[in-house]
């Protein structure tokens, strides 16, 4: 909709309608100095960011367009999961997929899965392999995410290989709850195209990584990357389809006061970690101070809240359906625990094994994790230790 008058044309008319009221309290909000100031910066967009950082970096040239071809797609992805409910039958057909929610969530995996190779594809400067589905022993029957490995094809001694989760969480996306894309990016020594030699050069430990970041499709369109040092994030501008930095040097703050974990599980919880969550959500733990509990269940929205207000955010395992958590290692936790650190906050696999010195030894091998502010993953350690002593 686009104003048909000037508001003080508006504002000109004796009509006392609700609606001229606020409109031009609406208006008004437009005449501030310094709501003019801000938008007459100059904004800084993902693209230009990258070219700066590819002058001071020139290595990091591959890595542009491997980033470009993520921002391409995660605008499409982004588009496509705020407009599923409009485009995804409501009646779910009686296929392969018996309960609905795995229809319209494979449909969705699938579009988001296309549309991240073909915009990888499509620079020209990306091999893309989709690793053959094989569902994992440990989560039979359950829905398995599609998965792409993408290699930069630039013809140096280096080349970097890519793993990328299109859609985490798309089960959510029918009831329009977040969701998003998940990547990582590694350095690849062995020069081999091989399906099976790009697989081998991503299974390493997320410290090895030189680059992760997500995309997270929400109220706004996020994209967080760790890049170098620091943790950026840019929202997706919906007038100029442009990714804005928005948020300069992400750092997580060292404590919060939330926790996120699926305490559905919780009576098959290890003890020590049941102990650690009781004593914080009933303020008696080093801060003093009651937690609140916040699970979205979708990892990107759960961790990316965790990123910018503090507090932690836990997938243990239990000793009922999730003998090693419920997240795939190599595609979700370590690039999400890779940008974690990178913002100054710590990841834990284990009581005494950060998530990023962890080997996946498949793709879709899944790995308990807690991650978040430094303070309160140092709190929950000392549980874990307790817990791995007995
Ligand atoms: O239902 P649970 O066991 O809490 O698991 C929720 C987790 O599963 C996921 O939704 C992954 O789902 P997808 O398989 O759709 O990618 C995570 O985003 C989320 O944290």
């Amino acid at each position: 909709w686009v104003p048909q008058q000037q508001p003080q044309q508006r504002r000109s008319h004796t009509s006392t309608l609700a609606a001229d009221t606020v409109d031009a309290r609406y208006y008004s909000l437009f005449e501030t100095p310094l709501q003019t100031q801000i938008q007459t910066l100059p904004p800084v967009t993902l693209n230009r960011f990258l070219q700066a950082k590819v002058q001071e970096q020139p290595e990091l040239r591959d890595l542009e367009s491997l980033y470009l071809a993520v921002q391409m797609a995660c605008k499409t992805i982004s588009t496509l999961v705020h407009r599923a409910g409009l485009v995804t039958p409501t009646s779910t057909p009686k296929d392969s997929y018996s309960d609905g929610r795995y229809y319209s969530m494979k449909r969705l995996d699938l579009l988001s899965t296309l549309v991240l190779k073909n915009a990888l594809k499509y620079t020209g400067k990306c091999q893309v392999v989709e690793p053959a589905v094989r569902l994992d022993s440990e989560s039979p029957a359950t829905h398995q995410p599609g998965v792409l490995i993408a290699k930069s094809l630039q013809q140096e001694k280096r080349s970097f290989v890519a793993v990328l989760d299109p859609l985490d969480g798309s089960g959510n996306a029918d009831a329009s709850i977040c969701t998003g894309t998940v990547f990582g990016v590694f350095e690849q020594s062995e020069q081999s195209d091989e399906e099976e030699a790009l697989i081998q050069a991503v299974l390493q430990p997320a410290r090895r990584m030189r680059a992760a970041g997500y995309c997270l499709y929400s109220s706004a369109t996020v994209m967080v990357v760790a890049i170098g040092d620091s943790v950026q994030g840019f929202t997706l501008d919906p007038q100029t389809k442009e990714f804005v930095l928005t948020h300069p040097d992400l750092t997580i703050p060292s404590r919060g006061n939330v926790y996120s974990c699926n305490e559905g599980n919780s009576e098959g919880w290890d003890p020590a970690f049941r102990q650690y969550i009781q004593t914080i959500k009933t303020g008696r733990g080093q801060t003093g101070q009651r937690y609140a509990h916040r699970y979205v269940g979708s990892m990107v929205g759960d961790i990316h809240r965790t990123l910018l207000y503090g507090g932690i955010f836990c997938y243990p395992r239990d000793n009922q359906d999730h003998p090693n958590g419920n997240l795939q290692l190599l595609y979700k936790s370590a690039p999400m625990a890779y940008v974690v650190e990178k913002a100054g906050g710590r990841a834990l696999g284990d009581a005494d094994q950060s998530l990023l010195d962890i080997t996946p030894e498949r793709v879709h091998q899944k790995y308990p994790c807690f991650m978040g502010s430094a303070d309160d993953v140092a709190e929950l350690q000392e549980y874990l230790r307790l817990e791995s002593s007995q």
